[in-house]
């Protein structure tokens, strides 16, 4: 028997005579009580060479569940439950497995910087009468920790510090992903609305399944590894922990696979901005503020959502605007109250970019996607504050190779080499190499879906050499118009040069 498990023996002595004692103190005088209370401390405190901290699973008042218990219980479930005889396997709220931990009554040991220390898992069972089969809620759980008073410094410095970190990040991985989207603000006053719903975030995409160019992908990926890592590096320099991106290209091309990707790569929850239900600049702040860290806040199609290639407004539009929204007269004049102030402004998505999230926590990534970044505005879209432009464009070969992959587990296959050649000559998006790869029926196979795709490649370069034609055939017929406009002109003057001729004479 090592001297731990002695003194743990001896411990518990000790916890079964100090229960005997609260039960039978009530028949000691107060003065009494108080005397053998003080002594016994004291007399076990010189003795036992132990230090004891216990971690209830319920605190106040309102009994909440602690989070350092549940940091302790996701910290046991990777490390110590490795070595744990009896486990216990629970559905944690907000997990995607099944979080297994040790069984009450279970002891494991941990090292820290070489110190041992010992976790037991405790249950109190409750002395109440209970006619239910299930537990009684009056059962109290707990962790108890057990050290050499020796290393108290370390334990309660560091060593406690390192569990509930480690504990967070386990639960943060195991943790399951939301999709948010944002209610219309109609409905936030109501009983217990929130002004976001969500659903379980389970997107398959991943970046191994996204077709694009091998080298830029990694770029991608790398960014976002550089950018999660990065919390002490924005700390120092003083800039909120965000990033922005700008996903543009056709659509079709991957923009809204590759925000999922993004998300199941990174582990983190999507908020799904929808701009047009947003009334105001106050409003959208309000949202914003109310998204989680570790999250991807992300506005699509953001030339289409609302009118925001305007440029910041001046002062003096900003003073015609307040006198227009205090004069009744002149908010008629101006078109009822559908007038622009009803609506989120560009500037007001750029202050919130800017400013606001320093002061909200970090970790979170903006993503706004484009089908035409040509008409978005300079300033929305500037370095810094979209801190990485990305272009989705039409599939290429590599594209290709991973969509054949994906959909029909083809490494390679005779038929590859018309579709490169077609594919240079030809743009098509990676959504109609995707659907013209997806088998049509039970008995189509490989060599079928791709003589398929290669078909409408060709169809496809077909209708854009016919459709070029077609624009040389406009542009040559309005090359003639004015000529031939011009003609007429000038035998009009003849004509009216003749008449007035005539009229003199
Ligand atoms: N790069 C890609 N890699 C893998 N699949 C893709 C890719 N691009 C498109 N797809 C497929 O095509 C479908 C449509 O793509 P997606 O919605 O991502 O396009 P988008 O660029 O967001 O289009 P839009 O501009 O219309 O929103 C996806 O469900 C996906 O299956
Ligand atoms: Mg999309």
């Amino acid at each position: 028997m090592t001297a731990f498990e002695t003194w743990s023996h001896l411990g518990s002595v000790l916890a079964g005579l100090m229960f005997a004692w609260a039960v039978f103190k009530q028949y000691f005088p107060p003065h009494l009580r108080m005397h053998i209370e003080a002594y016994a401390h004291k007399a076990v405190g010189h003795v036992y060479p132990y230090i004891q901290i216990t971690f209830p699973e319920f605190t106040g008042e309102r009994l909440e569940r602690c989070e350092a218990y549940s940091a302790i219980q996701n910290y046991l479930s990777t490390s110590a439950s490795a070595r744990a005889k009896r486990l216990k396997a629970e559905s944690v709220k907000d997990s995607q497995s099944l979080v297994l931990s040790m069984d009450e009554n279970e002891e494991v040991v941990d090292e820290f910087e070489g110190v041992k220390l010992w976790w037991s898992s405790n249950l109190i069972v409750s002395q109440k009468p209970t006619f239910s089969l299930y537990p009684s809620p009056d059962d109290r759980r707990f962790y108890r920790l057990t050290f050499h008073r020796s290393h108290r410094d370390l334990i309660t410095g560091s060593y406690i510090k390192h569990v509930l970190e480690k504990g967070k990040a386990v639960a943060a991985d195991n943790r399951q992903r939301k999709l948010f989207t944002n209610n219309p603000s109609s409905n936030w006053g109501h009983y217990k609305a929130s002004k976001w719903s969500h659903v379980v975030f389970e997107h398959p995409a991943t970046f191994d399944t996204l077709a694009m160019e091998p080298s830029k992908k990694r770029q991608i990926m790398n960014d976002l590894l550089k950018f999660q890592q990065a919390k002490e590096y924005y700390a120092r320099i003083g800039k909120a922990w965000k990033r922005g991106y700008l996903l543009y290209g056709p659509p079709g091309t991957g923009k809204s696979t590759m925000i999922a990707a993004m998300a199941n790569f990174l582990n983190y929850d999507v908020y799904d901005l929808e701009l047009t239900t947003v009334k105001d600049n106050t409003e959208l702040r309000k949202l914003l503020i109310e998204t989680s860290a570790k999250s991807i806040i992300v506005i699509e199609d953001i030339d289409c959502s609302l009118d925001l290639t305007g440029q910041r407004k001046t002062k003096k539009q900003e003073k015609d605007e307040d006198e227009e929204k205090a004069d009744p007269v002149k908010r008629m004049v101006k078109g009822g109250d559908e007038s622009k102030d009803s609506k989120v402004t560009l500037s007001g998505l750029l202050n919130f970019i800017d400013g606001l999230w320093s002061a909200c926590g970090g970790e979170r990534i903006i993503v706004f996607t484009t089908n035409y970044v040509e008409k978005l505005d300079p300033a929305l879209i500037r370095r810094g504050r979209m801190d990485k432009h990305i272009e989705m464009s039409y599939c290429c070969y590599e594209s290709f190779k991973v969509l054949v992959r994906n959909y029909l587990d083809v490494e390679s296959h005779p038929l590859f080499a018309t579709v490169r050649r077609l594919l240079e000559e030809t743009k098509m998006t990676p959504a109609d190499v995707a659907e013209n790869l997806m088998p049509k029926s039970d008995d189509e196979d490989e060599e079928a879906c791709l003589e398929g795709l290669i078909e409408a490649l060709e169809k496809a370069k077909e209708d854009a050499r016919k459709k070029s034609e077609e624009e040389e055939e406009e542009k040559a017929a309005a090359a003639e118009a004015p000529a031939a406009s011009a003609m007429t002109e000038k035998e009009e003057q003849q004509k009216l040069s003749e008449v007035k001729e005539s009229d003199v004479r």
